[in-house]
């Protein structure tokens, strides 16, 4: 029997196949996103929100004004009618989250009229919080409200295109990306052509880079976690306008595009940085588009504008009937419209001349970067973007640069009951290492972050052990940090604290509204003991940091407290969780004391690092029930060895794991995280 290849037309049919079910599956989760918000704000008693730090209540409107990009700010206050204290109850809104501002219903108002009021909230975007206030940045225009549905809009509209592309002018990283052309790597690197403007970079980094410069439209750059990745795409970029390229950087969330333009800064290189300030870190804001503009000669007329915008705002409240408000809102409107105008004319001229345009894959479908020629697209952690997402900046690339890491987080697919998005989980940076082996790839080997020891897990369970800690790191200890005394934590780079056998069941909500909560519940899981601000008998507690020991309770404050009083800065720990709940929890109990320390969750630390890290696992149950710990995207698809106390700790989160430099901390119930 003969074997047949198959002809390119078999190809261009399970392009279109695959392309299809791709759109299918995004429209589906687009739906699917759509009812999921309407169903956890629409539907969910607001009380409920609040309570698992997902909403506000009983506030007033203290202030409106104009912000950057001539943005209208709401300020909000408690209201002093409905509160006791002049303090926001604690919450999880932060900088840059999208929130809707909705009048609050009296407990008694008929459903409908509850829906009415609903419908007349605003979407904004957090720019301010305080413990006295909240500043909302309303979106008046609809292009900037990149709400989750909307983004995944521009993603199913960026496959559509691919898909009418497909059937007619295939770039050739199209055809790679398809299996039509097999990668041929860019195989000599005369060391004559590439001088390293960076001499502190290592061969792994070296040969990545001349890898990169090198490939003729395509190449992937794998960084395991603190491998150098965002510094070896710092050299390239470097490169690149060293020979007079104009770069698109790009990356799946907020902060992967930051990361880049934070240390791309120190070299001046002229860039900008696309996207909404309020989500921009504060080290990036003087390259923000909205800041460039704001000080340029054309931002100074538009900030005259905006002072008259503001005038206007101030006389609404002044105005003696309906009329003369509609009026004014007429003006307010008209100046708007102006204001904008003005501000397109000078962004084109600023993106014309920036040889450095940073923002994030979604951000490249906006109308400030479409439009732009670019020579090459970098997409930085491409292993957690979708691939829609990343054809959103590619679709009409010639070549790119794809850096990530596919063995950690992947994309984040909505939920659902039947699995059905799971095929989305696969991200094109790790279907074109599928598709082409390794030599489409250069890997990064040496890592500048964790004590080895700390390194050890995560290597072994998903690199093959190939990682190497730098000389620099291998042994460093909180100790070594000034000002920190030796104790027993600080001479340790790892704790294990094991719940198993205390009395530390996890809290689950009051179900009595019915089970439309349950979602929420099963999402948001807190245990007060790993949380509790005293402990119930902190002498009966062995604090010895003996790796991996089985102690009677484990308290994550206890912990804290401890590093703390040896010296360790506050700023310089975080606590990790992977619900929700017990991030409120720990908000509350420990940021009164050490406003510094940063608690979040998993997803929200991927690509940060920290002197200490104590992560609290939670779940502790008579069932032994894992739930999301056992996720497999937490799990980074690989399947978790049972931990043999003692011997070594195992969790769902290893990403959670490469975040520490000296020490990790790890809190929860052996036996539970082990099934
Ligand atoms: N060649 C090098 N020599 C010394 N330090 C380095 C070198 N390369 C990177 N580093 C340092 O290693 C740390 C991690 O680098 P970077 O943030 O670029 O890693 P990363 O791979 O992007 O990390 P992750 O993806 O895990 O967040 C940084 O502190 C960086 O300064």
């Amino acid at each position: 029997m003969k074997r047949r290849s198959p002809t390119n037309t078999t190809i261009m049919e399970s392009i279109e196949v695959y392309l299809d079910k791709h759109l299918n599956l995004l429209e589906k989760a687009r739906q699917s996103e759509l009812q999921l918000s309407d169903d956890a704000v629409a539907r969910v008693d607001p009380k409920l929100l609040s309570a698992r730090g997902l909403a506000c209540l009983n506030l007033s409107v203290s202030r409106l004004y104009t912000g950057l990009g001539g943005k209208t700010i709401v300020e909000l206050v408690p209201d002093s009618a409905l509160n006791t204290s002049a303090r926001i109850p604690v919450h999880t809104l932060r900088t840059g989250d999208i929130v809707r501002i909705e009048e609050q219903p009296s407990g008694s108002a008929k459903k409908q009229a509850k829906q009415e009021l609903r419908d007349k909230g605003l979407a904004g975007v957090v720019v301010r919080t305080t413990q006295q206030k909240i500043a909302v940045a309303l979106n008046m225009d609809k292009q900037v409200n990149l709400d989750f549905p909307r983004r995944m809009w521009l993603m199913i509209q960026a496959v559509t295109d691919l898909k009418s592309k497909a059937s007619k002018d295939l770039s050739r990283i199209m055809t790679i990306s398809f299996g039509l052309s097999k990668y041929i790597p860019p195989t000599e690197y005369p060391n004559t052509d590439f001088e390293c403007l960076d001499d502190r970079l290592n061969d792994s980094q070296k040969e990545a880079i001349k890898f990169a410069l090198k490939a003729e439209s395509i190449a992937l750059i794998h960084g395991p976690p603190g491998t150098g990745k965002t510094h070896t795409l710092i050299e390239i970029i470097r490169q690149l306008v060293a020979a007079g390229q104009k770069v698109l950087v790009c990356g799946p969330s907020n902060i992967s595009v930051d990361n880049i333009a934070d240390k791309l800064a120190a070299y001046r290189i002229p860039m900008v940085r696309v996207g909404h300030p309020a989500r921009v870190l504060p080290t990036v804001l003087s390259s923000s588009l909205d800041y460039v503009i704001q000080t340029s000669d054309a931002g100074m007329l538009v900030k005259d504008i905006r002072k008259e915008m503001d005038e206007k705002l101030a006389d609404v409240k002044k105005a003696r009937n309906a009329g003369d408000r509609r009026r004014t809102w007429e003006d307010i409107r008209g100046l708007r419209k102006e204001c904008k105008e003005r501000e397109i004319r000078c962004t084109q001229e600023i993106m014309r001349t920036s040889k450095v345009v940073l923002s994030t894959l979604h951000g490249a479908g906006g109308r400030d970067v479409l439009g732009q020629k670019f020579d090459v697209i970098i997409i930085d952690e491409a292993g957690q973007a979708l691939e829609a997402q990343c054809w959103i900046a590619m679709i009409n690339a010639t070549k790119c640069i794809l850096a990530g890491d596919h063995l950690q987080l992947g994309p984040t697919v909505p939920r659902s009951e039947k699995n059905e998005f799971q095929e989305l989980e696969l991200s094109l940076f790790e279907r074109l290492i599928k598709l082409h082996g390794p030599t489409i790839k250069k890997s990064l080997s040496v890592q500048y972050r964790m004590h080895q020891t700390i390194m050890d897990y995560p290597s072994n369970s998903l690199y093959s052990s190939s990682l190497v800690a730098a000389e620099s790191v291998q042994s460093h200890l909180l100790l070594d940090l000034p000002d920190v005394e030796e104790t027993d934590d600080t001479k340790e780079p790892l704790v294990f604290w094991d719940t198993q056998g205390g009395d530390f069941r996890e809290r689950v909500p009051d179900d009595s509204d019915g089970s439309q909560k349950r979602s929420f519940q099963e999402e948001s899981k807190s245990n007060p003991t790993e949380a509790c601000k005293h402990p119930t008998s902190p002498g009966s507690i062995s604090p010895s940091p003996i790796q991996l020991t089985v102690v009677c309770a484990a308290l994550c404050n206890l912990h804290v407290r401890t590093l703390v009083k040896a010296g360790v800065k506050p700023s310089d720990i975080a606590v990790i969780t992977p619900y929700n709940a017990q991030v409120t929890l720990l908000s509350d109990t420990l940021k009164s004391d050490f406003p510094d320390i940063e608690i979040g969750s998993v997803d929200g630390f991927q690509g940060r690092e920290k002197e200490a890290i104590v992560l609290s696992l939670v779940r502790s149950n008579e069932k032994h029930e894992v739930g999301f710990l056992s996720d497999e995207r937490r799990l980074n698809g690989t399947k978790l060895p049972v931990p043999k106390i003692g011997e070594s700790s195992t969790d769902g989160n290893i990403v959670a794991m490469t975040r520490p430099r000296r020490h990790l901390c790890v809190i929860g119930d052996s036996e539970t995280v082990s099934r």
